[in-house]
């Protein structure tokens, strides 16, 4: 049960890379015995995962089972089962440890058994109170932590953790429980581990699940980058597959992506630096103009100057900004102050579900920001996700002008994405996926048109499928519509079109 704290990641951890190198294929049995990466110093910082061979794109490069998983930090405060992780009203503790659960089979699993015996046997709640046993399903993840096999502890502490971090998170464990001296400090190197290395876990398109992120071994090693050259997969039990997004040379490091991509640099260097402790140095944090797409830009201030203002030297905090055409230079502190302007504006936006009310606030954004700020960019893509799926309305139900909107918002997205070398991401999938729901409803529509949109309503449910499929994530119709839709299917038009039914198409989906 004795673990020591990791040390900060320096020259001995660098220097013991080899033997990572063997414990990482031991001790992560689902990948290949041969894999397609090895682990190396990388120039982002600390070790990194690098291509041995030439990948190509949609290649899988790895496959990692978590070495836990649990609730994420924040969310609200409902009842969850702690194993299957669904919400329900009909949860009850087991009378042993406290652990709620939904079912007998959740309590009677060999992980329950187990667990059950570790919390009873060290573990004991100060009192019996349902605020108290919830703590414990939040807190579940430690317990698979302290209960792995000496083999997958080693790895573990392996992991870089954050030496910044507060414990805060688990003054209400702490406080609720009386647990052994020991194993508090052990959950405190744990948290700063967790912090720096878990991922969040999408949630579920077919089950009511918490959102949960999970703790991967061997993914832990990838660094980030704000234009990656993977995607990652989870699949219904979690295990995590990592993709080539775009072709990967032999010798280059295989890049993650921690944050959203369609932020802006200052953004998503901001929100890597609070959520993972670092400043990120990438390629495109490196250019102003983030592959020309210049989503950071606000408007020139200079009256009659239709420049745009971009950040001198975009990975100095305190850089001055320069606008692209009259060169008008602004200070920092003005760009803030402004920017936090926009921020209020931004967070009314997003409470706004009415398409012309959240008109209205575009409209005062529109007074210092460039139509190709990021935060267009941002709501165009939640705009063109939820037409059609979310605020009440299907897509049969959406509006020409709606439906129009929403091919539109899609396209739009999809060639921003592109600009940025985002390759086969994840997001991209998505849109495609939605382009392609767009499209085939309007040919549903009016039949006529069928033929003039046939080889984009195929090429666009290929691709989606190509980039979804499997993820627990991906819309639950995405197989249907590849199987009737995409490229190959020898039914007849009417046939094809059939699925577009949405009870035919709910059957089949949940067959
Ligand atoms: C999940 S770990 C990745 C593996 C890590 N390099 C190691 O040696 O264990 C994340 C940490 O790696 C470093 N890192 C990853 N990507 C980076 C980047 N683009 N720029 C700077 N540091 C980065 C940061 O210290 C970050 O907190």
């Amino acid at each position: 049960m004795i673990m020591s704290r990791p040390k900060q990641l320096g020259s001995k951890e660098v220097y013991n890379i080899s033997n990572l190198q063997t414990l990482l294929v031991q001790g992560c049995l689902e990948s290949s015995k041969n894999p397609l990466w090895i682990i190396q110093k990388s120039d982002l910082g600390g070790r990194g995962l690098f291509a041995r061979k030439r990948i190509h794109k949609g290649e899988l490069i790895l496959t990692n089972k978590p070495l836990a998983v649990g609730p994420r930090n924040s969310g609200p405060e409902i009842s969850f089962c702690s194993y299957c992780y669904e919400t329900s009203d009909e949860i009850k503790s087991c009378e042993k440890c406290g652990l709620l659960m939904c079912s007998k089979n959740c309590k009677v699993s060999q992980m329950h058994l187990e667990e059950c015996k570790f919390i009873s046997t060290y573990w004991k709640p100060k009192s019996n109170s349902r605020r108290i046993l919830s703590i414990l399903g939040r807190i579940r993840i430690y317990i698979q932590l302290f209960l792995l096999s000496s083999e997958k502890k080693e790895i573990l502490l392996h992991l870089q953790h954050d030496s910044t971090s507060t414990f805060q998170e688990l003054e209400a464990i702490f406080s609720s429980f009386h647990i052994p001296k020991e194993h508090i400090e052990l959950m405190k190197t744990m948290h700063l581990i967790l912090k720096i290395n878990s991922f969040r876990i999408p949630s579920s398109n077919r089950e009511k699940t918490i959102r949960l992120c999970g703790l991967y071994p061997l993914a832990a090693f990838l660094n980030h980058s704000c234009v990656p050259n993977t995607r990652n997969i989870f699949k219904n039990d979690k295990t995590m597959e990592i993709y080539a997004s775009r072709d990967i040379e032999i010798g280059e490091e295989i890049l993650s992506c921690y944050t959203s991509l369609i932020w802006c640099t200052p953004v998503r260097r901001y929100q890597l630096h609070i959520s993972k402790n670092f400043w990120c140095k990438c390629s495109r944090c490196n250019d102003a103009t983030e592959m020309g797409t210049k989503l950071s830009a606000l408007k020139c201030f200079v009256r009659e100057c239709a420049g745009a203002l971009l950040p001198h030297k975009p990975l100095i905090a305190t850089t001055e900004w320069c606008c692209d055409t009259c060169h008008a230079k602004v200070p920092v502190k003005q760009i803030n102050f402004l920017q936090s302007i926009i921020g209020s504006l931004v967070r009314i936006l997003s409470e706004e579900e009415e398409i012309e009310q959240q008109n209205v606030i575009l409209k005062r954004l529109e007074s210092f920001l460039p139509c190709y700020s990021y935060i267009f960019l941002d709501l165009d893509f939640k705009r063109a996700l939820k037409l059609g799926y979310d605020w009440g309305t299907k897509l049969k139900e959406l509006s020409e002008s709606r439906l129009a909107l929403k091919e539109k918002l899609c396209r739009g997205t999809l060639r921003t994405t592109a600009a940025l070398g985002a390759g086969d991401a994840h997001l991209r999938g998505l849109l495609l996926y939605h382009l392609h729901a767009a499209l085939a409803e309007r040919a549903r529509r009016s039949p006529d048109l069928y033929d003039e949109l046939k080889s984009e309503i195929e090429s666009t449910i290929d691709q989606a499928y190509n980039i979804l499929q499997g993820d627990i994530s991906a819309p639950p119709d995405l197989e249907l519509r590849r199987r009737y839709l995409g490229p190959g299917c020898d039914k007849s038009q009417e046939e094809r079109f059939f699925i577009l039914d949405e009870k035919k198409n709910f059957v089949m989906c949940t067959q």
